[in-house]
């Protein structure tokens, strides 16, 4: 059973079916059955719904609200941006994500290397080809590593949460948009661009801040739009085997990534 959900169109030919790859065309629909309920029995990105979450979440987004100001994104940016916290592969840097929980979302309560394998995995399924989407998922919330002691332990208000656009400064409040760039990899600038916006439910769900966009981004919203399916609704509580899926993980970072990063 194919579920549809309200979304705006965005430029994104809504229903379209699984195309040829060898056309060249952007397969919009890559057969992933999008699921009802989340694994606590609600709808997925309910904030008002009374669930074990709930609370934490809402108290999550006041603290956000409150602190996340213009002149501390500003702080952030200049500290995180001189990328001289660690030195470490990709791997190493999911593994650090072992003990994360995000309390900003109201949909897991799993740690984070799950989210990232599960979101990677999904996309994998229905995606063979495209290995750099594979490797996206696998890295797209990576920047929750500030949480760790490494990177100074900063509160969840400070890392997590949807992404919004502070002061006059539209999309630059994303703490790590630039480690990747700053670290020379291959990844294509659909990716780049999913990695720093997915969280942007503003502009990619509900078509906000749609005039600050250029044509480069309109196309690059077509691969957000279904990259943001998968790291959405692969939540569950159905895990993953981290050591039977590493390997692959390991070659991909290892096409498009050096061994070792600034962080
Ligand atoms: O991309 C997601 C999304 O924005 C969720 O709403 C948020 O709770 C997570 O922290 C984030 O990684
Ligand atoms: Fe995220
Ligand atoms: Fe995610």
């Amino acid at each position: 059973m194919t579920i549809l959900i309200d979304q705006p169109e965005l430029g994104v030919e809504a229903g379209v079916n699984k195309l040829d790859n060898a056309d060249n065309e952007l397969v919009l629909d890559g057969g992933f059955v999008v699921p009802q309920t989340n694994s606590f029995g609600h709808t997925f990105r309910d904030y008002h719904v009374e669930s074990e979450r709930q609370q934490g979440v809402e108290n999550f987004y006041r603290t956000n609200h409150i602190n996340q100001t213009s002149d501390f994104v500003k702080r952030m940016r200049t500290e995180y941006g001189k990328l001289n916290k660690m030195e470490m592969g990709i791997w190493e840097c999911c593994e650090l994500l072992n003990d994360v929980i995000d309390e900003s979302d109201p949909d897991l309560d799993e740690p984070q290397i799950e989210h990232l394998l599960q979101t990677a995995e999904a996309i994998r399924k229905d995606y063979p080809n495209e290995d750099w989407m594979h490797l996206t998922g696998l890295i797209h919330d990576l920047g929750k590593v500030l949480l760790h002691p490494g990177f100074g332990e900063l509160p969840q208000w400070a890392v997590v949460g949807d992404t919004y656009p502070v002061g006059c400064a539209f999309d630059k409040s994303i703490v790590h948009h630039k480690v990747a760039k700053g670290n020379n990899t291959t990844l294509p600038p659909a990716a780049l661009f999913i990695i720093r916006y997915h969280s942007f439910y503003a502009l990619h769900k509900s078509g906000a801040y749609r005039h600050l966009m250029n044509e480069e981004d309109t196309e690059n919203l077509k691969w957000l739009q279904i990259f943001n399916k998968y790291d959405l609704y692969s939540k569950s509580k159905v895990r993953i085997d981290v050591e039977k899926v590493k390997p692959y993980y390991l070659s991909l970072i290892e096409k498009y990534f050096p061994a070792k990063l600034r962080w």
